[in-house]
C-alpha cells in the first residue's frame, strides 16, 4: 500500500513559473532557464511511490533537489505542477492541493519531519520538548508524560529527561529530535540529514537506532542523505536525483551492481561493498565452469563433484576434502580451516569474506538445495575494485 505517491512533479522557484515550465518541456535545462527567467528548478518531473514501512533514502549531491521534494511532501513547498499523494486512512490526500485545515490535519497526524537542526526549543526540558507535539494534538498532560517518557526510553535518554538542550552533546540532541519525532506516532517520517553534522562512530549509532526502532514502529519513512553509504545501510528503496530530477530509484544492491549513469558509478566507486553485495551477484555461476572428468575445477587446488546440482564431494590433487554447512545466523569464527563451505547464495560479502578468512578456500552457494556457483577469492578481488558492475545505459 503506497503511504506516499508522487506524479510528475515539479517544483519552480521564481516568478516566472509558467514561461519556466513551457522551457523546460521544451527541453531547456535548469541553467538555462535560471538565464532565462531567473527561476529555479527544484524539482523536475519527479515520479515516486513509497510503500508501508519502507525507508526510501533521497541521494544526490548538495542542490540536486532532495530537500525540495522532501518538503513538498508535507506541503511545505509550492508545486508548480504534478501531484504529491499522502495517505491518510483510506484516502490519498494531494498536499499541493488540499485546503489549509488538511493541511493542518495531514501534518499534525499524517506526516512528521525532522530536521538537521532539531529545533529544540533552548527553555523546555528535554521531556517537554518531546511531548510539545503532542500538545499541540491535544493530548491529555498524563499522557503527553507518558508517551515522551517512553520514547525517551526507548533512544536512551530518560534519566536526561529533565536537562535542557544545552546540556546535552549534539549526538543526544538527535536522539531528542528522533524521540520527538517518534512520539507524534505519525504514519510518514521526512528525516532531512538528521545525522549529518555527527561524527561518524555516534552517526552509525543512530543510523542503527533508527533502523532498530523503525522495524519495531514499522513506519513509512523518506530520509534525505548525500552519503551513499548511510543510504545503502539505512535504505529499503534509493532514489538518486541530479540536477532536479531522480535519475535512478531502485533496491541498494541494484544501485551498486548497475548504476544508471555515470554520475551514479561515481557515487558507487567511492562505497563499500561489503555493505551491500550478495552472493548471487558475485559468484561464478556453475553454468559458466569447467568441467574436465566429471569434475568442477574451480583452481589448480580445487575440484568440486557435483551430481544432479547437489555436491558430493570436494577434492585437492585426488585428496578430499571437508565440507561442512553455513546458514544465516551461525557462528562464522569457528568454522573449519580448509573446508569447503556450502552457503546460501544470498549471504552477504561481509559474512563470506570472513568464512573465506576462516577456511582458507573457495566456497560453494547453493540457492534451493541446488549447487548455483562458486565464491573465491578471484570474485572477491572484482568486488573490491568496484569491477563487478556494468552500467545500465
Ligand atoms: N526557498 C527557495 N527559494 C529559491 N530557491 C530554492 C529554495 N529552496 C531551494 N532552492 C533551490 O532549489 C535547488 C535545490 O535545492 P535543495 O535544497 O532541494 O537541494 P539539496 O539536494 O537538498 O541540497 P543540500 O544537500 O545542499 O541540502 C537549489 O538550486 C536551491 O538553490
Amino acid at each position: 500500500m503506497p503511504m506516499v505517491q508522487i506524479e510528475n512533479l515539479d517544483i519552480v522557484f521564481g516568478n516566472q513559473k509558467m514561461e519556466s515550465l513551457r522551457l523546460l518541456d521544451k527541453g531547456l535545462t535548469r541553467p538555462e532557464i535560471l538565464a532565462r527567467t531567473g527561476d529555479v528548478i527544484g524539482v523536475q518531473n519527479a515520479t515516486i511511490s513509497v510503500e508501508e514501512g519502507e525507508i526510501c533514502v533521497l541521494m544526490g549531491l548538495s542542490g540536486s533537489g532532495k530537500s525540495t521534494l522532501l518538503r513538498a511532501i508535507n506541503g511545505l513547498n509550492k508545486v508548480a505542477r504534478g501531484r504529491c499523494l499522502v495517505r491518510d486512512g483510506e484516502r490519498m490526500v494531494d498536499m499541493a492541493k488540499c485546503d489549509e485545515e488538511t493541511l493542518r490535519h495531514m501534518r499534525t497526524n499524517r506526516v512528521s519531519m525532522v530536521f538537521q537542526s532539531f529545533a529544540l526549543m533552548p527553555w523546555m526540558t528535554v521531556l517537554e520538548n518531546v511531548a510539545f507535539g503532542l500538545e499541540m494534538q491535544g493530548v491529555s498532560k498524563k499522557e503527553r508524560e507518558e508517551r515522551a517518557n517512553k520514547q525517551l526510553k526507548m533512544v536512551g535518554l530518560y534519566d536526561w529527561r529533565d536537562k535542557k538542550p544545552d546540556e546535552l552533546s549534539g549526538g543526544m540532541r538527535q536522539r531528542v529530535g528522533l524521540a520527538r519525532a517518534f512520539v507524534m506516532d505519525s504514519d510518514i517520517l521526512l528525516m532531512d540529514e538528521p545525522f549529518s553534522a555527527l561524527d561518524p562512530l555516534i552517526r552509525s549509532q543512530l543510523q542503527d537506532e533508527l533502523i532498530e526502532l523503525q522495524k519495531r514502529l514499522k513506519k513509512t519513512i523518506i530520509f534525505v542523505s548525500h552519503d551513499l553509504d548511510e543510504a545503502l545501510k539505512i535504505g529499503s528503496k534509493i532514489a538518486i536525483m541530479e540536477s532536479a530530477r531522480i535519475i535512478q530509484e531502485d533496491v541498494p544492491e541494484q544501485i551498486v551492481l548497475n548504476p544508471a549513469t555515470e554520475y551514479v558509478e561515481k557515487f558507487v566507486a567511492h562505497t563499500n561493498p561489503l555493505n551491500v553485495l550478495r552472493g548471487n551477484a558475485l559468484m561464478t555461476p556453475l553454468a559458466q565452469m569447467a568441467q574436465l572428468d566429471g569434475l568442477f575445477h574451480v583452481s589448480e587446488h580445487l575440484a568440486l563433484d557435483i551430481q544432479d546440482g547437489a555436491l558430493k564431494g570436494a577434492s585437492s590433487h585426488g585428496h578430499d576434502i571437508a565440507i561442512s554447512k553455513w546458514e544465516d545466523g551461525m557462528d562464522i569464527e569457528n568454522m573449519p580451516e580448509n573446508s569447503v563451505v556450502l552457503a546460501p547464495v544470498g549471504i552477504s560479502m561481509r559474512d563470506a569474506v570472513e568464512i573465506r578468512y576462516h577456511t582458507k578456500m573457495p566456497m560453494v552457494l547453493q540457492d534451493n538445495g541446488q549447487c548455483a556457483g562458486v565464491l573465491g577469492d578471484h570474485q572477491f578481488y572484482h568486488a573490491l575494485l568496484g569491477k563487478h558492475f556494468s552500467r545500465a545505459s
